[in-house]
């Protein structure tokens, strides 16, 4: 809390209203479809708000593109889609120069292709294979399901490092498990649930010096909080574009491959969109150079549209702007928790410090799962993650101050109203 605070000032409407007034980047809110409504919406990190300009892009597309083009479309613009626009999310939100990153699939079958892949290639410095993959306990499910599926089907042992909810992974834990037998080591850079931020930089450097490749997921962290993943020497990354990048339900994900790395690793999904020459429509398989290898089948070039106005809007901002913002907006979460909240038992499970922290807070309270119903009735839209989790997601360009005081109070009313 800001020292010359004080507790009752910091929950006033007129506080809110200052920080609002304050903020560069308050006017992007108007961009986005329902910002007129008083709903309050703590739910960007699982799905984002559409963009008042996606509707008149949905509608071009259907008229011109589709409509106009017809098939000519793969030819003119959709088959290198997903390669033209990873790039663009590259650039904007990755910190990955161009050739990098492509979009399709849904994050759960990127990551089954880009573990395979990399277990797949893993071989120690004597030769024989590694045989290890590391991840945490608190990983989000689909990244455990994935690996210990893949460990099922490939041999290979899972090395677990065991995670505090409220916490993440620290870079002791990690230098402690890997070794000359780990593989890969996959790690969330934000948390789902407590919203923890990991030392990306430092933990791949320690993945590097075991001699594994490092696999970081994204989802929480695109659109919210910088990446650097050329700076950082990162091999592999995933990611959601429905929640920060505002795609809509079901956008298609994004994956990174590092370019020292693409023409070393197969991945298990072989279609005809990833070879050297699709149309040829040959005999046999032959992987593209590069990152086309790693697309499988027919881009959903739909999917692809209404990120690429949250991509303008966030290339406007600047992504050191939207962070800045966004550390912001948590730390009055987290202020206004202590001062509205503690008293009626609430604690907060997310780190306190803003650097270690992505761009959601969790609040624990044994009620929350009934508390979560009861606040979406009232038009109050936070996310319940059991166990007592209450996640407030704060989407830095179409979430204000003011919604955040309303939130909370609402909040502090239902935990206050009768059972
Ligand atoms: C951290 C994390 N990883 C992976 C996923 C899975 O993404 P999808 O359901 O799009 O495959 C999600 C969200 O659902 C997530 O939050
Ligand atoms: N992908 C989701 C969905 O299809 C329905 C409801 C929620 C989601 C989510 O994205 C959840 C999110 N990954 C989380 O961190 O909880």
């Amino acid at each position: 809390m800001p020292n010359e605070v004080t507790r009752g000032e910091l929950t006033q409407p007129s506080y809110a209203a200052a920080l609002d007034a304050r903020d560069p980047l308050a006017a992007c809110r108007d961009e986005f479809v329902g910002a007129e409504s008083r709903l309050v919406y703590f739910d960007g990190n699982s799905l984002g708000r559409p963009l008042r300009a996606t509707a008149g892009r949905l509608a071009a597309f259907v008229e011109e593109e589709w409509g106009g083009r017809l098939i000519r479309g793969w030819d003119e613009r959709w088959y290198d889609l997903p390669l033209t626009l990873g790039d663009e999310v590259g650039r904007v939100c990755l910190g990955a120069a161009p050739g990098q990153t492509t979009l399709g699939d849904s994050t759960t079958v990127l990551l089954y292709k880009l573990v395979r892949a990399a277990v797949d290639a893993a071989e120690s410095t004597s030769g024989s294979r590694r045989t290890e993959v590391v991840l945490d306990t608190d990983n989000f499910p689909t990244d455990r399901y994935v690996v210990e599926g893949i460990a099922e089907e490939r041999g290979l042992t899972v090395r677990w490092i065991d995670v505090d909810r409220t916490a993440g992974v620290n870079l002791d834990q990690v230098r402690e498990v890997v070794g000359e037998q780990t593989a890969l080591v996959l790690l969330s850079h934000v948390a789902y649930r407590s919203g923890h931020l990991a030392d990306a930089r430092a933990v791949t450097a320690a993945v590097h010096d075991a001699g594994a490749l490092v696999l970081w997921d994204l989802c929480h962290s695109v659109g919210a909080v910088p990446v650097e993943l050329d700076a950082w020497g990162v091999d592999l990354a995933v990611g959601c574009t429905y929640k920060y990048l505002n795609g809509g339900p079901g956008s298609p994900a994004f994956a990174y491959v590092a370019q020292r790395h693409q023409d070393r690793l197969m991945q298990p999904i072989r279609g005809w969109m990833g070879h050297a020459d699709p149309f040829l429509m040959g005999p046999a398989y032959q992987p593209a150079a590069g990152m086309r290898r790693f697309i499988s089948g027919t881009p959903a070039v739909v999917g692809m549209l209404a990120m690429q106005d949250m991509l303008a809007l966030i290339d406007r901002a600047g992504m050191a702007a939207v962070r800045d913002k966004s550390r912001r907006l948590t730390s009055y979460a987290v202020d206004l928790a202590d001062a509205r909240l503690a008293d009626l038992g609430v604690t907060v499970a997310s780190p306190r410090d803003p650097a270690q922290r992505g761009g959601h807070v969790t609040l624990q309270h044994e009620r929350m799962r009934e508390v979560t119903a009861e606040l979406w009735r009232r038009d109050v839209i936070p996310d319940y993650r059991d166990p007592g989790g209450l996640r407030i997601g704060l989407s830095p360009l179409s979430t204000s101050f003011e919604e955040v005081r309303r939130g909370l109070e609402a909040v502090r009313e239902v935990l206050l109203s009768p059972r």
